[in-house]
């Protein structure tokens, strides 16, 4: 008897994990081997990690073990790194073994974007997974920690977040929420405590807000004690602060880049044509020259109708995850591939409790009723991935 077609799919993210789940949910045993490969034994929330980042939320109120979504009798799951993928050898080399496949799917995720701007890798902290939001908590309370056995040390209360888009934003809204806590708990004024947010562009807050959605948020965040300076490069990162466009020295023990992604290193490793790590996909999001790799996620670069690509976000990549599902099941059942559309429903950016302002199917909203927007998003989220029961649990 032929061996069943391989599925493989990299990286348990938005998109691998639906795409895992919806394969589960539309094959029978006889017609595919899925199999998905983690770094971890958990999914994480990747919208969520600003939370856990700054210390408002519990780090594993963003986790779900992967055995609570995945059935180990339709989709093997295989907890290791992946080292390197050969498309033409059609195998993933893993750090613990090689796996061959029929279908590829690439959900690896982003990595951060530095520009090359000198510093930034080594010495400013980044949100991009459970560890390194984990470190970033840590390391802030223990600035408090440390400023109160040397009070003159006034830059371990500097907090410098670099890039002001949806993750620089969220995460300064959480920061700002935190300190209060801090500045009790520790005894410190709160007046010496400084959180400048530096952005290149002469706005805050994601791309393609209306302008005066962005006056909004930033009034909020202004209110909330950050500092904008905007228009304004990040020179050099270095162990004591950053050097500014300007020449402007912010003295800081805490620096944390949230200014752009790349698409996963092993991509272009791997010899696919990349645009900032990232694959044009084809409209069925297949790599152009190998149609059975099929990329989702901040891995992938969809044009939108106007010919722009749409910014990585959970939202396309959960879109894409479903689409590649259906259509690998249509090819495994020699019916015609269907191509992805994606209708964007828009961006909420929450601004810290009961804040948060952004554009929902063309309607701008804001305030407490944006915050429970963006909250009615992240359920949908965990009915899609883990049905009522995952949606309870997280909740309650
Ligand atoms: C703080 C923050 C807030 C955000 N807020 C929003 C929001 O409100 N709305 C929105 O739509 N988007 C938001 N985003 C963007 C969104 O999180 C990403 O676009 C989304 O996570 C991309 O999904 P993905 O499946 O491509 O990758 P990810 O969800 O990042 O998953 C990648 C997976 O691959 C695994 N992996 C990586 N490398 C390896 C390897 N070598 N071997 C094995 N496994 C590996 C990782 O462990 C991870 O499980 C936010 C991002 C951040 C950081």
């Amino acid at each position: 008897m032929n061996p069943l077609p391989h599925v493989v799919i990299l990286g348990a993210g938005y998109g691998g994990l639906v795409t895992a789940i919806r394969l589960q949910k539309m094959l029978n045993d006889q017609e595919a081997d899925v199999t998905l490969v983690n770094k971890h034994d958990y999914h994480y929330l990747t919208a969520h990690l600003h939370k856990p980042a700054a210390g408002t939320d519990r780090d594993d109120n963003a986790c779900i073990s992967i055995s609570e979504l995945i059935d180990d009798a339709k989709v093997h799951f295989v907890k290791s790194t992946v080292l390197e993928i050969q498309p033409e050898q059609k195998k993933v080399v893993l750090e613990d073994r090689v796996l061959s496949y029929d279908y590829l799917v690439i959900g690896l995720g982003s990595e951060p974007e530095t520009f090359g701007i000198p510093g930034v890798r080594e010495y400013a902290f980044k949100i991009r997974s459970i560890n390194s939001v984990r470190l970033i908590r840590t390391h802030i309370e223990y600035m408090f920690a440390k400023y109160k056995l040397e009070p003159h040390r006034t830059d371990y209360l500097t907090f410098v977040i670099g890039g002001s888009g949806l993750t620089g934003t969220e995460f300064v809204g959480e920061l700002a929420d935190r300190l209060p806590d801090l500045c009790k708990k520790y005894r410190v004024d709160s007046s010496l405590v400084n959180i400048y947010n530096v952005e290149m562009a002469p706005q805050a807050l994601p791309m393609g807000l209306p302008s005066d959605l962005v006056d909004y948020g930033m009034d909020v965040l202004r209110r909330k004690g950050i500092t904008y300076q905007l228009s304004t490069a990040i020179k050099e990162c270095t162990p004591e602060g950053v050097v500014l466009g300007s020449g402007e020295f912010i003295k800081a023990a805490t620096v944390i880049w949230t200014g752009g992604v790349r698409g996963n290193h092993l991509l272009e490793e791997a010899g696919f044509e990349t645009v900032k790590g990232r694959v044009k996909v084809d409209e069925y999001l297949r790599d152009p020259r190998h149609p059975d790799v099929f990329i989702v996620g901040d891995c992938s670069m969809v044009q939108s109708p106007e010919g722009t690509p749409y910014p990585p976000s959970a939202q396309l990549a959960v879109r894409q995850g479903a689409n590649v599902a259906r259509n690998l099941a249509a090819i495994l059942r020699n019916q015609p591939l269907k191509p992805f559309q994606f209708d964007y429903k828009g961006t909420v950016a929450s601004l810290g409790k009961h804040e948060a302002v952004g554009v929902v199917n063309g309607k701008k909203v804001k305030g407490r009723v944006a915050a429970w927007i963006k909250r009615i998003i992240d359920a949908r989220y965990l009915l899609i991935i883990g049905g009522v029961r995952l949606f309870l649990k997280k909740i309650t």
